[in-house]
């Protein structure tokens, strides 16, 4: 072959490459679209990258502290994303990426540092890809290889900066999903979950028990003297009290039960598989624990008590009548302080 026909050959092997890269990141793309959340996406994401390009080995390497926090702090905590994401230091991952692009090497010992060991086990060669949300640095892809030759410095990032691109709006795209679900059914000052997921459960607990006929029981909360406490110390204070409570009374229940913020300074917890006799014990429980511990705050003691009400379901009840039930009852200890 003369010259011309050997650059011929050459730049239509590297057409057929480039094609087959493409047709992969399609792939990939085409996999990761149907993923609901942001779990399910990694999971995909890093298995796919992995088997389509027969890597050695891939993972995530996460900002810590993250600059999207408020996007993966909830979101992210499998077992899987355990295994497959790792802390990194910001001011270390963003040194890899000079203005913003992917880091290819086959000099592993300078990396030492910065990657983990143990992720560069096997490894000869290595691509580290930005990702970014909003703006900023949030996460590097690690894939490394176990041929020397397969990532080094001379290679185009052409494609990787693109498997970059599409990778950062999936995970965003996902992870802003979950941000909203997670705001349209959790309390943003206490935490634990609000009106309309507690509408949800209840519901699917009285499903439940007309299917089984399984006990269901809850009990409306309410902080007593609040009003006082944020006349006195702030609203602030009454922030913090409402925290105090919603957070206690969660670790002061079983793992199938759950607290919901009802309204102001009342909660409703939903009691799995228990009786009224059992509903009165939790309340006897929870009204006690709030007697003998009061809030800590600026250096003292703050007293904060509870009353509860508590409701069993026959089967029959609606959702209202036993949270109404549960009121009236609440009502009445507030009226005859519970011991
Ligand atoms: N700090 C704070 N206060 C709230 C919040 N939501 C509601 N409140 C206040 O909670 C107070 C509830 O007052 P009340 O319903 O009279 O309850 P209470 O003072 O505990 O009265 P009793 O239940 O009879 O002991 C109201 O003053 C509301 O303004 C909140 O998110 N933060």
């Amino acid at each position: 072959m003369d010259n011309s026909a050997q650059q011929l050959a050459k730049l239509l092997e590297n057409s057929r490459a480039n094609e087959a890269i493409a047709q992969k990141l399609f792939e990939i793309e085409t996999e990761i679209l149907a993923c609901n959340s942001s779990n399910e996406l990694l999971q995909q994401l890093l298995n796919a990258i992995k088997n389509k390009f027969s890597l050695t080995n891939i993972a995530l390497l996460l900002i810590e502290p993250t600059p999207i926090n408020h996007l993966i702090k909830a979101s992210v905590q499998s077992n899987w994303h355990q295994q497959h994401c790792y802390s990194v230091k910001a001011d270390e991952l963003s040194t890899c990426h000079p203005k913003g692009k992917p880091l290819l090497s086959n000099q592993l010992t300078q990396l030492n540092n910065i990657i983990p060991e143990h992720l560069l086990d096997n490894a000869q060669s290595i691509a580290l890809i930005p990702l970014t949300m909003e703006g900023k640095l949030f996460a590097s892809l690690l894939l490394t290889d176990a041929n020397k030759q397969r990532f080094h410095d001379n290679l185009g990032t052409f494609h990787l900066e693109q498997l970059a691109v599409k990778t950062s709006l999936c995970l965003a795209n996902v992870l802003i999903r979950e941000q909203l679900e997670y705001m349209a059914n959790y309390d943003r000052l206490t935490g634990v979950a609000n009106r309309r997921l507690m509408e949800v459960s209840i519901q699917e607990e009285l499903n439940r028990q007309k299917r089984y006929n399984t006990p269901f029981a809850l009990l409306f909360i309410d902080c007593n003297k609040f009003k006082q406490i944020n006349d006195t110390y702030g609203h602030d204070c009454g922030d913090q009290v409402l925290t105090y409570v919603a957070t206690q009374i969660q670790t002061l229940i079983r793992d199938n039960d759950k607290c919901f913020r009802y309204a102001g300074d009342e909660f409703v917890v939903t009691l799995s598989g228990q009786n009224y006799q059992q509903a009165l014990q939790v309340a006897k429980r929870l009204t006690e624990y709030f007697q003998q511990h009061p809030m800590p705050y600026n250096n003292t003691a703050l007293p904060v008590t509870i009353s509860c009400g508590a409701a069993a379901s026959d089967g029959k009840k609606t959702m209202a009548e036993l949270l109404k039930q549960a009121d009236e009852q609440l009502y009445l200890h507030k009226k005859v302080p519970q011991t």
